[in-house]
């Protein structure tokens, strides 16, 4: 055995890609920093995460919701200096003092590919953005992100009143400055579409892209940071954007279709992604 002197530890030789994620501790692990950790690590990358705010929620709503300090985070970011980072993914961001941070936060690292999913209102319906942060976010945030993936009701929201299709509201935020929007269509479906099916759009400024998939019964608690996370592990670790996407969304579906309701009297709780579902460790429970 080798002695103290001479041991070094068994490491990997290859580096890991790490996300910085900057979202709200959901403690439901359904969504939020968790969440995020758990889809970023399933989908190759390392997660390095930085609380923006504390959360009271269940799976179906947010009751209370405590910005973090900002110094703190931007602490917590300098700290990070060991690591590659190669993507960023920003959830909920509740004050404006902590959109400072993040904005602060993401200059640290320029030119790398930032995906933030926005959280402006919660699955019950509680308000989590006010109109000054909105509009705080479009001109501060909006012109670093590299995708943004908003459902139908976020999209209206952040492209305001002037336009009248999701396709102007697209062009409308891609003209901020922002590269791409995956638009996702669950709870308000798109007009005349197929009950049966999600379906997502893309819009970059050069293509359009469009994707169907088999709607699953039930509602899910952080499908979207699921999302959001697996597209930031996808592009760090080197895929383009359509494949990103592409695999993303192919992830996310697996994770709901293995998802679990954790109140079995269905008192109206949403079901969970199960993003390890892979893991030999729960290969054999929860599935029916
Ligand atoms: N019932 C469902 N069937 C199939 N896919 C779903 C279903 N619900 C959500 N998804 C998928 O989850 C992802 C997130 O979409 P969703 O529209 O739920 O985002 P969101 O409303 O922003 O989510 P959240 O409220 O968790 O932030 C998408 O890939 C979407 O297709
Ligand atoms: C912390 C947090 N982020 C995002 C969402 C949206 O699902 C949530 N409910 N909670």
């Amino acid at each position: 055995m080798a002695s103290d002197a001479t041991h070094s530890p068994r490491v990997a030789s290859r580096q890991l890609p790490a996300v910085v994620v900057l979202a709200g501790h959901d403690p439901t692990g359904g969504a939020g920093l968790v969440a995020d950790a758990e889809a970023i690590s399933a989908c190759g990358a390392w997660p390095l995460t930085i609380p923006t705010a504390l959360t009271v929620q269940n799976s179906t709503d947010v009751s209370a919701v405590t910005p973090c300090d900002p110094d703190t985070m931007r602490a917590m970011a300098a700290a990070l200096d060991e690591f590659s980072v190669a993507a960023i993914k920003v959830g909920l961001v509740a004050s404006l003092e902590t959109l400072d941070a993040v904005v602060d936060i993401v200059r640290r690292f320029p030119g790398v590919p930032l995906v933030m999913d926005p959280v402006l209102k919660a699955g019950g319906g509680r308000e989590l953005s006010s109109l000054e942060l909105r509009d705080a976010f479009r001109e501060r945030l909006l012109p670093r992100v590299d995708i943004l993936t908003p459902n139908r009701l976020e999209l209206a929201r952040l492209a305001g009143d002037d336009q009248d299709n999701d396709t102007d509201r697209a062009i409308a935020l891609l003209s901020l400055g922002c590269q791409a929007v995956l638009v996702t269509a669950t709870d308000d479906p798109l007009p005349g579409s197929d009950r049966r099916q999600v379906i997502h759009t893309l819009h970059t400024p050069d293509e359009g892209r469009q994707w169907h998939w088999p709607r699953l019964p039930g509602r899910f608690h952080g499908s979207g940071c699921t999302l959001a996370a697996a597209l930031a592990s996808r592009l760090a670790c080197g895929e383009r954007l359509l494949p990103a996407c592409e695999q993303a969304q192919a992830y996310t579906w697996e994770t709901l279709e293995h998802g679990w309701l954790p109140d079995l009297q269905h008192r109206g709780g949403q079901a969970l992604p199960r993003r390890l579902w892979r893991h030999p460790a729960w290969s054999d429970r929860y599935d029916d």
